[in-house]
């Protein structure tokens, strides 16, 4: 593809490791950019990535590329139209903003204090895997309500199926874990659903689908709440650590901790892009997409746009329009569980910059935020005491 040079210059590993910089000129001179290492176009104009999401009938997750769908099968992730409709709306209803106070507010209080008081002693942790990712299994394991399956399960599930798609996706073999997993993860949906007497997420979702349906959609649910939730958790963490000025702002007025949270998923989305195959041939700012183009969005690229927020760099507690940020996607495939991750993280940073005052980046484990789908800082060491 010619007439775009910065396109054909700019490498996955450089996306992966430090992609601002990279992203900013992509965004001024080739807001649609052919990416040959990616195989794909790459938008990261906001007004434009906007545009792809909400036109799903030009712009699909619905093609058969699609990684995930290929180990856990047809699910509102991978669907769009009136399937997308019937797989999504009967999971919606727990996930509103009142159902997730009244119905999570409590276990994640509860779940929270216990990791931090297991931690305290010590004056010293790794946050990331001693913390945000144990809650976030914990917080998932709670919603899918699953008879007989507890958070190690339900992590060692997670993990079998990340692998199979992490090596469909990088065009590997993949062994048998994964569709092992996923069906152990159908028995006990099955045994969930046939259990007199249970009310869960699922057993009102089997109302309306087919069991194998409703395991797909509860593997999705696994899936988006384990490693997102676990990166906006320790990117928030990372942002306020790294800028003792702003993290003194929210000491001082607890209120300004959602704008500090709406800020650090702006600057680093926990899922930095987002999939969609074109349906058409089809002219998007700069560029000419051809039917079955592979159409990448990127919300980090979107959530740094000048045009919508001045001094894109900063962290900015106080930043107004913090909240137009993409982190959750936007459109018919908007995150699902939106209000229950930003739930999570609030009581998550109110218990630990509460119980650990003295909270600082340890000095020894210099740490930055990796990845190219999902971002987040490998480790995240840290002092108090
Ligand atoms: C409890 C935690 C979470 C759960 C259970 C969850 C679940 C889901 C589900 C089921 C979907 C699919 C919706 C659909 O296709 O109609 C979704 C979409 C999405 N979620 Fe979440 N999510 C969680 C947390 C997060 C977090 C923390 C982030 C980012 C920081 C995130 C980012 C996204 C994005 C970007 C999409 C859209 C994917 C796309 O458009 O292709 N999610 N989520």
């Amino acid at each position: 593809m010619i007439g775009f040079p910065l396109g054909a210059t700019t490498t996955l590993a450089e996306l992966a490791s430090d992609p601002h910089p990279r992203l900013a000129r992509l965004r001024a001179h080739e807001p649609v950019s052919w990416l040959p290492e990616l195989n794909g176009w790459l938008v990261t104009r906001r007004d434009l990535a906007l545009d792809v999401m909400r036109d799903a009938e030009t712009f699909t997750v619905d093609d058969p590329r699609f990684s995930t769908a290929q180990v856990v099968g047809p699910s509102m992730l991978s669907l769009d139209g009136d399937e997308h409709t019937r797989h999504r709306e009967p999971f919606t209803a727990p996930f509103r903003p009142r159902e997730v106070r009244d119905g999570f507010s409590e276990f994640i209080e509860r779940e929270t204090d216990r990791l931090v008081t297991a931690l305290e002693p010590a004056g010293a942790a790794e946050l990331r895997r001693g913390f945000a990712g144990p809650l976030a299994v914990a917080v998932v394991t709670e919603a899918l309500g699953l008879v007989g399956a507890g958070t190690d399960t339900v992590l060692s599930w997670y993990d079998a199926i990340v692998r199979t798609v992490s090596d469909l996706t990088a065009g590997r073999t993949a062994g048998p874990a994964g569709p092992e997993a996923y069906a152990e993860l159908r028995t006990a949906v099955e045994a969930t659903v046939a259990k007199e007497g249970t009310t869960s997420l699922l057993t009102s979702a089997a109302d309306r689908l087919a069991l194998p349906e409703v395991a797909s959609n509860a593997a999705v649910l696994m899936f988006g709440g384990i490693e997102t939730t676990e990166a906006m958790i320790t990117n928030a963490l990372l942002h306020l650590l790294r800028h003792p000025d702003q993290l003194a702002l929210i000491q001082a007025d607890s209120a300004l901790l959602d704008g500090a949270i709406e800020e650090s998923l702006r600057l680093e989305p926990g899922a930095a892009v987002v999939d969609r195959y074109a349906t058409r041939d089809i002219t998007l700012g700069p560029a000419s997409i051809h039917e079955g183009d592979l159409v990448t969005v990127s919300l980090t690229g979107a959530n740094r746009d000048p045009a919508v927020f001045p001094d894109p760099d900063r962290f900015d507690v106080r930043r107004a329009n913090a909240r137009l940020q993409l982190a959750f996607a936007h459109g018919p495939h908007y995150c699902l569980a939106a209000h229950l991750a930003r739930l999570e993280t609030r009581i998550a940073l109110r218990h630990l910059l509460d119980r650990l005052p003295a909270l600082r980046l340890d000095p020894a484990h210099p740490t930055a935020p990796y990845g190219l789908v999902f971002r987040k800082p490998p480790t995240l060491h840290v002092l108090w005491g």
